[in-house]
């Protein structure tokens, strides 16, 4: 494969997970990503920033081919997760999704009880033992640090539990089928700043079993949680590389003008 190696994080310390190389997509006519190529690192946590509407969570649709059920959507490129092309029209889409869990930016609790919410994918997958259930399900909230707050009442509604505690719930849910990658669409911008911290302290232990990638409108929040930081604008990907250089010196004074607040 060709060599495009500035777009490799240099604070990346993992194997890469995922390639990106020449990624186009529009809707309809409206280009939304052009020409995107970067590879995210195994087990790092890559944040995506950049002014609403410049493509960021079409690009992370892209990883979970969620992408597929817009009519209008043209797709061209690569992106491989472990050197396989996701985007081939071979691929299959169902593996794809229990390889890539995805939290969304409101908790969305499915209304089922607490136990029921985070079982549901492994039932899906075929796990009817109960007592695997329960291990995947306590595993799965300990996982989400979660666990101490619900263990005395996995049979209540998943809805009845505080924002907070429901997107962790969420984050249970995803990560109960054991992805390898966690897609995270700004997952604490319905949140207050207690149950925010919560789960960034959350989504750096997560890391350490699964390859983050997060979008977040909050610059310092991108600056505590992640090693490496796309900046995204009007569908290009404009500067890549390690969190702590992009906000100390960046290189493109696009970049520079974002993170000192001057537009967006
Ligand atoms: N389903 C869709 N149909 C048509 N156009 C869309 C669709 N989804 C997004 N777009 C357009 O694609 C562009 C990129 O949108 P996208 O939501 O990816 O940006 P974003 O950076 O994630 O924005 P935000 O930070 O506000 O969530 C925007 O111009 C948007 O209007």
């Amino acid at each position: 494969m060709e060599e495009f190696s500035e777009k490799t994080c240099e604070a990346a310390v993992a194997p890469v997970k995922i390639s990106t190389r020449g990624l186009n997509l529009s809707y309809g006519d409206r280009p939304a990503l052009k020409d995107i190529s970067f590879d995210m690192a195994e087990k790092n946590v890559t944040a995506f920033i950049g002014p609403s509407g410049c493509g960021k969570s079409t690009y992370l649709r892209c990883l979970n081919r969620m992408n597929d059920f817009i009519p209008s959507v043209k797709i061209s490129g690569i992106i491989e997760i472990d050197g396989e092309n996701i985007l081939s029209r071979e691929f299959d889409v169902i593996a794809l999704r229990r390889r890539v869990g995805m939290v969304f930016q409101k908790p969305n609790p499915f209304p089922m009880s607490v136990y029921d919410n985070v079982a549901y994918g492994p039932r899906l997958n075929g796990v009817k033992d109960r007592e695997r259930l329960d291990g995947i399900v306590e595993k799965s909230l300990r996982g989400a640090a979660l666990w101490d707050e619900v263990c005395d009442k996995l049979r209540s509604p998943g809805t009845g539990l505080s924002g907070g505690q429901q997107q962790r719930l969420c984050i249970a849910r995803a990560i109960a089928t054991q992805p390898e990658v966690l897609l995270m669409d700004e997952p604490t911008s319905a949140l207050d700043p207690m149950s925010t911290a919560r789960i960034e302290e959350l989504i750096r232990e997560l890391k350490r079993d699964y390859t983050v990638v997060i979008v977040t409108h909050n610059m310092q929040q991108a600056a505590r949680i992640s090693d490496c930081t796309a900046f995204f604008l009007l569908g290009e990907l404009v500067e890549y590389g390690g969190t702590t250089k992009m906000f100390t010196s960046p290189c493109d004074g696009r970049t520079e003008d974002y993170i000192a607040g001057r537009f967006g």
